[in-house]
């Protein structure tokens, strides 16, 4: 038997316990927490915003509320170049390690001390180092980060959003400071400029609940991607599910996986990936941000999510 035999149908089980929740979030959507607008292009997108969408192993995508409409990845990305990096080979970790760094996303503190080596792919230092890897095992970073969401999705309309990304250009001094602090210990292999603009776009990137569930499918199925070949091996796709586990939410890694208890990755735009492995993806979006850059409504629905079904990974 399958895996798919085994989770056929997960998504449509699953679509009453997501009904249930947006009835009961949903309305506190946007009451708590802050759209981030430090990156001006995205201030003006509703808080009260609020949808939710389970994909299962199967690829039937199923949601409620807003989960059909676009909105700003942005860190969630950071799970899709990781893939594709470590499809490349594994000496990215010589370069970046996988610990949580109980700091900000967007921290220089850790950088000199420990040499230039960001503590893991999933805060900006870390995610840059992994751009910068894609570039050069593919000439167009941000090019193969989009290809892979189209494929997964199936949605071939989805775009970077050039508004975002030039809105967060102008506003990259954090995040040049990164690149230029790693670029000093020899940590880039490519130009900071390019690097960055990489980084950015990638960030940009605008999908739905829906295409993000369906996207990020391929960690749930251990590595397999939708057409059924291997996009990673077993032990890349455990350790990428691993590492949203215990550093997919920031400063707030802890506290997510003690609410959720499953590997999640969240964006400031607002989105988080859910991964029950061999079952399901979730993915839920509501703009408003807790102060480490975290949905709290997305956050609330993923705990209702696990506390009603009792689907973890523990
Ligand atoms: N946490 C995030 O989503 C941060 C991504 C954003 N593009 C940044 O670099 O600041």
């Amino acid at each position: 038997m399958t895996i798919e035999d085994v989770a056929a149908g997960a998504a449509r089980r699953l679509l009453s316990v997501l009904r249930e929740i947006a009835d009961e979030v949903g309305p506190r959507a946007g009451a708590v927490g802050r759209v981030a607008d430090y990156i001006p292009a995205l201030s003006g997108v509703d808080p009260a915003a609020f949808g939710f969408a389970v994909a299962g192993v199967d690829g039937e995508v199923l949601g409620v509320g807003d989960w059909e409409v676009p909105f700003s990845i942005q860190s969630v990305s950071k799970v899709f170049s990781l893939a594709l990096a470590l499809a490349g080979g594994d000496s990215l970790w010589a370069r970046v390690g996988r610990e949580p760094s109980g700091n900000p996303f967007n921290s220089l503190v850790q950088l000199e001390h420990e040499d230039g080596i960001p503590r893991n792919p999933f805060i900006n230092a870390g995610a840059l180092v992994v751009t910068d890897r894609l570039l050069t095992l593919t000439g167009d970073a941000r090019g193969a980060v989009l290809e892979l969401l189209r494929a997964e999705s199936g949605n071939p309309a989805i775009d970077f959003d050039a508004g975002v990304a030039r809105s967060e250009a102008a506003r990259g001094d954090r995040n040049a400071a990164l690149a230029h602090f790693m670029a000093s210990y020899g940590n880039l292999e490519n130009p900071v400029e390019q690097v960055l603009e990489h980084y950015f776009w990638q960030c940009s990137i605008a999908m739905s609940c829906r295409d993000l569930a369906a996207a990020g499918l391929f960690l749930a199925r251990h590595g397999l991607r939708g057409d059924g070949s291997r996009l990673l091996d077993r032990s890349a796709a455990k350790r990428i599910n691993s590492i949203m586990l215990t550093c997919g939410a920031y400063d707030a890694a802890g506290e997510f996986a003690f609410r959720v208890g499953l590997p999640g990755k969240s964006g400031v735009g607002g989105g988080i990936l859910a991964v029950v492995p061999g079952r399901c993806t979730l993915c839920v979006w509501s703009p408003a941000l807790d102060r480490h850059g975290n949905s709290v409504a997305g956050v609330d629905a993923l705990d209702r999510f696990t506390t009603l079904t009792g689907l973890s990974v523990f």
